[in-house]
């Protein structure tokens, strides 16, 4: 008998429906959503326009006697230029089982085995990732510019095709404290059968969450790979809490969410400090954030974009940062680090950063991470944290992690070990 797929069936039923192309899923750390067709694909006419069209178009399904619709999806980095909403009729949801505290793991191990023969390219290559991160470093001195987050993406191409519902399964058991998706992304095709791209991945980051007039936010930003010797990996963490170039780069989160935020809400509590968070690959800082909203009626996904992009994943100030990562960055974000999310016809809903995550398109996964860059910041370092992000989506397809750069002691020399990408 295999216990571990038994453990995993247990640990969420839900992904045993879940068909690639034809369904979409989410799930936070309390419940998993799974939709499945008939969809009706959301579009707007006029820019800005999503977040109403949303609302609207929930009112109608209601009318016309659907019990509690949704809108299920995801939208790019630069808004709705790349959307990927749906108004979902046909929702099952699932409640989670409560964790241990401090198991991120929920005590399960699965470990699918897929991978298969494939080849790594990186996009760009990491010498152009590292060069731009010091370009950065010196549009800090000559612009106002104070942070940009600088990504890069590996094209991991399959010889045969990958199993998505065995890693998306895999991404939601393993971490079942984060934000886990599967949205398919090609919005031209027939209703039944919604494309052959898929979003797929498992984020830390909540962008926020709204019941009522009450609203969630944790934004991370500092952070640092884990290691698997427990007390190095304590150490990284106490390192990472006092990390002066941390805890700055977090800090311009905070004050950029606060503002923003501020004239939304009747009342709002911002931690001083930020506190360690983690997830089976990272430690990062982050901040809970509440707040209690003037208008309850204003929907998540429009707060949500009224957010987007928080220098989590932009930088600041934002316009600046949007400027140097057009220019810094040679290839398309797409709808990494946009949102993906819920939202129903009250307005309530979750939506997370689109991070931790990967496009499938036919046999290339497309596996992206970014990095927060402040003055002070080290290219070596913020391309070693980059290449430890990508090993979230790589384990969920079985691809050997890829390691950072570790120095390595011979009798003459200090050498370097791996990583090629
Ligand atoms: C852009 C990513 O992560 C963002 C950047 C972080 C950082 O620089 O510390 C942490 C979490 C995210 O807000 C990513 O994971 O790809």
């Amino acid at each position: 008998m295999d216990t571990t797929q038994n453990v995993a069936q247990r640990y969420d039923d839900l992904l045993d429906l879940y068909s690639q192309y034809s369904s979409l899923y989410f799930s936070s750390p309390s419940h998993s959503l799974l939709a499945k067709p008939p969809f009706a694909q959301l579009v707007s006419e006029r820019v800005g326009d999503i977040a109403q069209r949303a609302q609207e178009s929930l009112s109608i399904a209601k009318q016309l006697g659907f019990a509690d619709p949704i809108i299920m999806g995801a939208i790019g980095f630069d808004g709705e230029d790349a959307s990927a909403l749906r108004v979902c009729n046909n929702v099952i949801r699932q409640t989670k089982m409560p964790f241990a505290s401090g198991d991120a793991s929920g005590g399960i191990a699965f470990n699918p085995s897929q991978a298969g023969a494939h080849r790594i390219t990186p996009v760009p290559s990491g010498q152009v990732f590292k060069n731009s991160v010091n370009e950065a470093l010196t549009l800090f001195e000559q612009t106002p510019l104070q942070k940009v987050v600088l990504s890069r993406a590996l094209d991991v191409q399959f010889e045969s095709a990958p199993n998505i519902p065995l890693a998306l399964k895999s991404l939601a058991v393993k971490n079942p404290l984060g934000y886990t998706f599967a949205v398919p992304l090609n919005a031209a095709a027939p209703a039944t059968v919604v494309g052959n791209r898929v979003l797929i991945g498992a984020s830390p980051e909540l962008l926020l969450s709204k019941s009522g007039k009450d609203i969630h936010i944790h934004p991370l930003a500092g952070s640092i790979a884990r290691s698997e010797n427990p007390s190095e990996d304590a150490q990284k963490a106490d390192g990472l809490l006092q990390s002066a170039k941390d805890l700055y780069e977090h800090r311009v989160v905070v004050d950029a969410i606060e503002k923003s935020l501020r004239p939304f809400c009747k009342s709002l509590r911002v931690p001083r400090t930020p506190s360690l968070m983690s997830t089976a690959t990272m430690w990062h800082l982050g901040t809970h954030i509440t707040a209690e909203l003037n208008d309850e009626t204003l929907s998540s996904l429009a707060l949500a974009l009224a957010l987007h992009p928080t220098p989590a994943v932009g930088g600041y100030p934002v316009a600046d940062a949007k400027q140097a990562i057009k220019k810094l960055e040679q290839y398309p974000r797409d709808f990494f680090t946009g949102i993906v999310g819920w939202c129903n016809a009250q307005g309530d809903g979750e939506w997370a950063i689109t991070i931790r995550c990967a496009e499938v398109f036919n046999h290339r996964v497309r596996v992206y991470a970014g990095a927060g860059v402040v003055a002070g910041s080290c290219a070596e370092k913020e391309y070693a944290e980059t290449a430890a992000k990508f090993n979230t989506v790589l384990n969920a397809f079985g691809v050997k992690p890829v390691k950072e750069r570790v120095p390595k002691q011979t009798k003459s020399k200090v050498s370097e070990e791996e990583v090629h990408v």
